[in-house]
């Protein structure tokens, strides 16, 4: 069953000349990680933004659980890229920081924290100040504090932009991890084809002017690697390189960045178009 629903989404800025979304919808069901990969411009973190209930569609609807999303809520947690920790707070402040809000007892909170920095590799890290965690480190907490509410889906938007490609991929494999052993439908966007590849079960392409859906594909490396495969036997697979590299000529398409038109359309696994 769909958790998420989003239909026929439209969104326009102020004084903007063409909606920045236009008619997307899609579905996200609890078994699913969906990557929204696009151009800069193409709307990935309006469209974020709106499952946040930041901000509000001009036309369409978006609902989880058939409620629809008005505003912000503990039901949906949200990782950035910029980790946006508490410098004054410990590692494990940061993580309850929620709960503390919610008026959660410390005991509990404690309790939580204990068993979300063990979910995401960081056991006895919760005394520890903010500024002596690595950036892989801060996105780690970034997450536990992002499921410490036990929110109904997870939102990342550019989790790992910041990361260098050892750290990242490490990283990929962590949410992976935690993907697979807390089964919370995640909405992830990114910038990077691999990683977009890597990560999705459902991959959505938005190209610009307006921001829409131009391809979706269903994909199961997340699934061999949950499954048990090592990341980097999935990523030197054939069929991986294959499926990255149409992406990329989607992506390149949109960008009208392919001066030498070669571009082959190359039909891969579980393409719906
Ligand atoms: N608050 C805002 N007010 C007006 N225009 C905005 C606002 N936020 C974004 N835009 C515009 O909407 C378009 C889409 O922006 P958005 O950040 O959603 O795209 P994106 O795909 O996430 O881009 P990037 O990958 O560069 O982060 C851009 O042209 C941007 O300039």
């Amino acid at each position: 069953m769909a958790v998420l629903t989003v239909e026929h989404v439209q969104a326009q800025y102020p004084g903007a000349e063409q909606p920045v979304l236009q008619d997307v919808s899609f579905q996200l069901g609890s078994e699913q990680l969906m990557v929204a990969l696009g151009a800069s411009g193409s709307g990935k973190t309006t469209l974020l933004n709106l499952i946040a209930g930041f901000t509000r569609p001009q036309m369409g609807s978006i609902k989880l659980d058939g409620e629809a999303i008005l505003a912000p809520s503990r039901d949906r947690g949200v990782v950035f890229q910029d980790d946006v920790l508490l410098p004054w707070q410990n590692v494990e402040d940061n993580i309850a920081f929620g709960l503390e809000l919610a008026g959660i007892d410390k005991r509990t909170r404690q309790k939580r924290a204990q068993e979300l920095l063990k979910l995401v590799n960081l056991e006895g890290f919760g005394q520890r100040h903010i500024w002596e965690l690595s950036g892989g480190q801060r996105q780690r907490v970034g997450l536990a504090r992002a499921l410490a509410s036990d929110p109904k889906i997870l939102l990342m938007d550019e989790p790992f932009g910041a990361l260098d490609a050892f750290i990242r991929e490490q990283m990929q494999c962590l949410l992976l991890d935690v993907w697979k052993s807390t089964a919370k439908p995640t909405f992830l966007i990114t910038h990077d084809i691999e990683e977009a590849v890597f990560l999705a079960t459902d991959l959505i392409i938005l190209a610009p002017n307006p921001g829409r859906i131009v391809e979706r594909l269903t994909l199961d490396f997340a699934k061999r690697y949950a499954g048990g495969e090592s990341a980097r036997s999935i990523k030197s697979d054939p069929k991986f390189i294959e499926t990255r590299e149409h992406v990329l000529s989607r992506v390149f398409i949109q960008n009208h960045q392919d001066s030498r038109g070669t571009v082959q359309r190359a039909p891969v696994q579980g393409e719906k178009v």
